[in-house]
């Protein structure tokens, strides 16, 4: 029995010690085990304290402050103390303090601006959390992302968009940790992308790509161009061919416009998870408030219509999409596995490939030059003055402007452009990424592509600048390490999805270049553009008001 009430304080200060001791081990991973945890510390505290204070609200009062205060207050020393693991890294105080700090950074949707600046002020190696460091190091990459690397980190269990596990235990690409169940669940993902299940893609994408520029010459009316906005469209364009390739076509928004507010759901339903993904452990509690989640849940809602849709053509498929493959082999419900991708497919697929395009159109008119020399590109390979002769895709991967307009437009603007995390796997110990730097389990590493792609130690000189000649000149002294250039990211992880993507961005900006004349409103201040670029772990995009006329045939580019 201890008999007075400082003898109390110094217990529960242990408490508060022991219980950061033990935290440091098995970190809490929801909100709501946090305050079940808090609570059955102060409440028999606060009896313990009754017995000295005058009322039981003084006891509880006194009790879960003095608790809290120092168990704060230890976790923080311990994290911006030299005994801290990360100690040796540099960084800014609040990132090693709280990441907290970093769903703040998000929340503004520039990360990867404050990361880029990080890295200028720290070095290749920076802190950007209590227990998360983040690389610019292409040496490092095949340990981090590549094939000797290591599994998704903790972010990815922030993210889900649905509110309940079941759809997703342990059957989510994306956030699934053991690296064998990864290599299982992405196996029918990469057979969906082997050379011949894209030809039976080609179809859709032909149409889709037609139906887009059949939408846009209707704008391109004799009383001269007005302004549209591009980036709609080509959103219309993505999703509706990502609609065809996995749901069997149930919709089209460049037909009937964005009637359910599709898109702008997708807007709002990547906000909440691209801060949580900072403090997975809040989510839960997040899902769980029905006014902050609304938006999320509403994208969900319409990826788990869709899996429905699609799931009762299952027996009647006229032809192979999308999840033919993905259902081929699975070992697990159909809707349960058209769950879990259906939402996966939408964003990864749709808004990435969207972001790309809008980019390179961006690019494009700023800098009408290279427009013209593409067009001189596809002249001497298509005819000009046969405008609906049909592109042969596979024509298209021998032009080495295009790509290089591409490759260019990728490092600049990466869809995703922060967000590739890995960790030690659970009950490894850690992992040593080089001879002197070890990380220990626990700890999550970041590669971020916006910086990397950004780093004149990889891409000199200039490497702001948007000028696709590095890509062809063929000097060693220019692009001075390939291995930094990871849009699609590297490894077992990669983007399943690039074969497919690369056709896409060639074969529309072919159709585009070759089709239209593109340029701004006169009084459009072209940085309005990049600034309204929101990194929500994938890139969200403001509007690109751009006149369209028909191209003249037989006029010489000027
Ligand atoms: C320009 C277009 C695209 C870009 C830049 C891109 C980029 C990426 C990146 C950076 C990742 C993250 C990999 C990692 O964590 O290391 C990823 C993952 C993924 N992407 Fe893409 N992507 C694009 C288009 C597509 C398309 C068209 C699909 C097809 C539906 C797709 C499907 C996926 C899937 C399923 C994953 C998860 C892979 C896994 O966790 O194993 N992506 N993508």
């Amino acid at each position: 029995m201890v008999t007075s009430r400082e003898g109390v304080l110094l217990i529960i200060g242990f408490l508060a010690l022991f219980t950061h001791a033990w935290f440091r081990k098995n970190e809490p991973k929801s909100l709501l085990r946090l305050l079940a945890f808090w609570t059955a510390v102060v409440l028999p505290s606060s009896y313990a304290l009754l017995l000295h204070v005058g009322s039981s609200f003084q006891a509880f009062t006194l009790a879960s402050t003095s608790f809290t205060t120092t168990l704060l207050l230890s976790i923080s020393l311990y994290r911006l103390s030299p005994l801290h693991p990360l100690s040796r890294y540099p960084g800014p105080w609040q990132c090693k303090l709280t990441k907290l700090w970093g769903a703040y950074i998000a929340w503004g949707g520039k990360p990867y601006v404050y990361y880029k600046r990080l890295h200028d002020q720290y070095g290749p190696v920076v802190r950007i959390g209590p227990n998360e460091l983040s690389v610019v190091d292409a040496d490092l990459i095949p340990n981090v992302l590549g094939a000797s690397g290591m599994p998704k980190g903790p972010m990815w269990s922030g993210r889900r968009i649905l509110p309940s596990k079941n759809w997703n235990r342990n059957n989510s690409l994306t956030s699934v940790r053991d690296l064998r169940r990864h290599a299982e669940l992405r196996k029918p993902w990469n057979t969906a992308f082997k050379p011949s299940s894209i030809a039976e893609y080609e179809g859709m994408l032909i149409a889709r790509a037609e139906q887009m520029i059949r939408c846009l010459k209707a704008f391109c009316t004799r009383d001269g161009p007005s302004a549209i906005d591009l980036a709609l469209w080509i959103n219309f364009f993505t999703f509706d061919f990502m609609g065809d390739l996995a749901f069997g076509g149930v919709y089209s928004l460049m037909r009937d416009g964005d009637t359910q507010q599709v898109l702008l759901k997708m807007k709002r339903g990547v906000f909440m998870p691209s801060i949580s993904q900072h403090i997975p452990w809040i989510l839960g509690t997040l899902h769980a408030i029905s006014f902050v989640s609304a938006d999320t849940r509403a994208f969900g809602m319409f990826g788990i219509e869709q899996a429905k849709k699609r799931a009762a053509m299952q027996d009647n498929l006229t032809r192979k999409d999308l999840f033919y493959h993905l259902l081929e082999d699975a070992k697990m419900p159909v809707l349960t596995k058209l769950v879990s991708s259906a939402l996966l497919a939408i964003v990864a697929g749709s808004d990435t490939t969207s972001s790309a395009l809008a980019n390179i159109c961006y690019y494009l008119i700023r800098y009408p030059d290279y427009l013209h020399r593409l067009r001189e590109e596809l002249d001497a390979t298509f005819k000009p003055s046969e405008p609906n002769e049909t592109i042969e895709i596979n024509a298209l991967a021998s032009l080495p402007l295009l790509d290089a307009i591409i490759n260019e437009t990728l490092r600049l603007q990466p869809p995703i452009p922060t967000s590739l995390q890995r960790a030690p796997a659970d009950g490894s110990g850690g992992k040593a990424l080089s001879p002197d730097m070890y990380i220990l389990e626990g700890t999550a590493v970041q590669i971020s592509p916006w910086v990397i792609h950004r780093c004149p130690r990889y891409f000199y000189p200039d490497p702001d600048k948007f000028w696709p000649d590095r890509w062809i000149s063929g000097d060693p002294s220019i692009i001075l390490d390939k291995s930094a250039f990871i849009p699609f990211s590297t490894g077992p992880a990669n983007c399943p999805g690039r074969p497919l993507a690369i056709i896409e961005l060639r074969y529309v900006t072919c159709l585009l270049v070759r089709t239209f004349d593109m340029s701004f409103e006169p009084d459009y201040d072209v940085a309005q553009w990049e600034e309204s670029l929101e990194d929500r772990f994938v890139m969200l995009k403001g509007e690109l008001p751009v006149k369209l006329a028909l191209r003249e045939v037989g006029k010489k580019s000027d």
